[in-house]
């Protein structure tokens, strides 16, 4: 079902200046309940409040989602005195994986703060109740955390993952990437602030984002769209520190590995092959580098384009998910698959995470090193790509790797 919250469009103003700030763009989010957020290294956009909401479901949301948005926005009477991306109104979004249940949101805020090469401004859309900044309420940090089991525990993932493995094996798929979920309740109601600022100081080469609930540092560019340029940062292959073994040796182990190798040519494979009928021309990094996180390393390429047509993100972002770093080959057999072993809703992990703007430019991460927070429940997701060499316990090991960023700004680690 789709749901529109749109109040009177038509009398909607937007206006954006510039504003003399130089405080933390996390640090001016004023409460936990609908914060939004898309940070790397303090630039980006944060907003809150709601002028305006929709909740595109199904296999048709990504197209759903670019109508109303382009329509929203044409309704909008904007005054825009700095002209940046992401300047005017802005939706943040946050597509679901899976066609079904397939349930996805953007919201528009009352107020956005953006920064771009130092540069600060302030959007406000509509009448923002209290005015554009408003006094920010303490964060609050959990003092217990327990975690227990989530709709696919880790017993019922390494089975999943020895099906895919035999499946591959006998011909029927080349890739698939299996996930798991993990639930930790903690003692008062999960503050997504606290989450966002012990993510961006441990992760500063990630995107700490956080719409409707779901929040998490992705490392994963799907696609960043500014006029007809467009760039996807892709990862696949992955391994992580062990004692005894140096970050160099990692390296070195990781990009010469031919397990880690083929996950990353699929992954590459589907971005490339999905974007290329949108693009005039492409380019992509000759060899995968080895991007370097406090928890795991991934073997990343990045793409370039330039556009062959006026496509807005959403439409690309609908072009290329499921790439295979979060799907599979063949993409189709993959999600099948994914449905049929994982047995559980994936909600909005993996799926498109970011922002959009009027022009239709706009960033959107892969929606990884995540954590759907609702209340006192959080429900952290990781997975990892399965090709027929894979193990069941490595593979395990890897999903638990890649929980640690939300585990350790959960439970306060260096904060
Ligand atoms: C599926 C996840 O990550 C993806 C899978 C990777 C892999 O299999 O090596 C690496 C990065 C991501 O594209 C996750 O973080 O949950």
């Amino acid at each position: 079902m789709t749901t529109v919250h749109t109040p009177q469009p038509t009398t909607l103003r937007a206006h954006t200046r510039v504003v003399a700030s130089d405080d933390e763009l996390l640090r001016l989010l004023p409460g936990s309940a609908g914060a939004l957020a898309w940070v790397m290294r303090g630039e980006g956009l944060v907003g809150w409040g709601e002028a305006a909401r929709f909740e595109p479901a199904g296999p048709r949301r990504f197209e759903l989602a670019d109508q109303w948005w382009r329509e929203f926005a044409e309704s909008v009477t904007c005054t825009d005195e700095v002209r940046l991306p992401g300047t005017g109104p802005v939706a943040f979004v946050s597509l679901a994986f899976a066609d079904e249940p397939g349930s996805s949101v953007l919201v528009v805020p009352e107020v956005i703060v953006g920064r771009r090469d130092g540069v600060t401004w302030v959007t406000e859309i509509g009448q923002p109740s209290g005015g554009a900044f408003q006094s920010v309420q303490p964060v609050r940090r959990p003092e217990v955390v327990r975690y227990s089991e989530g709709e696919l525990a880790v017993t019922g993932y390494r089975r999943a993952v020895a099906e895919a493995v035999r499946r591959m094996r006998s011909g029927e798929l080349a890739k698939v990437v299996l996930a798991h979920d993990l639930v930790a309740t903690t003692d008062v109601e999960v503050d997504a602030r606290f989450l966002l600022h012990g993510l961006a100081q441990r992760y500063p080469s990630c995107w700490v984002f956080s719409v409707d609930g779901l929040v998490g540092a992705t490392p994963e560019m799907l696609l960043r769209r500014q006029d007809s340029a467009v760039f996807s940062r892709v990862l696949a292959g992955t391994m992580w520190p062990r004692p005894g073994v140096t970050a160099e040796e990692l390296a070195a182990e990781l990009l010469g590995s031919a397990k880690n190798r083929a996950e990353h040519e699929f992954a590459i494979r589907s971005m490339v092959e999905s974007l290329a009928p949108h693009c005039c021309s492409m380019t992509v990094s000759p060899q995968p580098y080895v991007l370097r996180l406090p928890n795991v390393v991934h073997l990343a390429s990045d793409v370039t384009g330039a556009l062959a047509e006026d496509a807005s993100l959403l439409r690309l972002a609908a072009a290329v998910h499921p790439t295979a770093a979060v799907g599979g080959t063949p993409r189709a057999a993959a999600v099948a698959a994914i449905g049929e072993l994982e047995g559980m809703d994936r909600g909005r992990y993996a799926g498109p995470v970011g922002w959009v703007d009027a022009n239709g430019d706009g960033e959107v991460g892969i929606a990884l090193r995540c954590a759907q927070v609702s209340g006192r429940t959080v429900r952290l997701f990781a997975g990892g790509g399965m090709v027929p060499e894979s193990d069941p316990d490595t593979e395990v090991a890897e999903a638990a790797a890649k929980m640690i960023p939300i585990r350790d700004a959960l439970e306060g680690v260096d904060h």
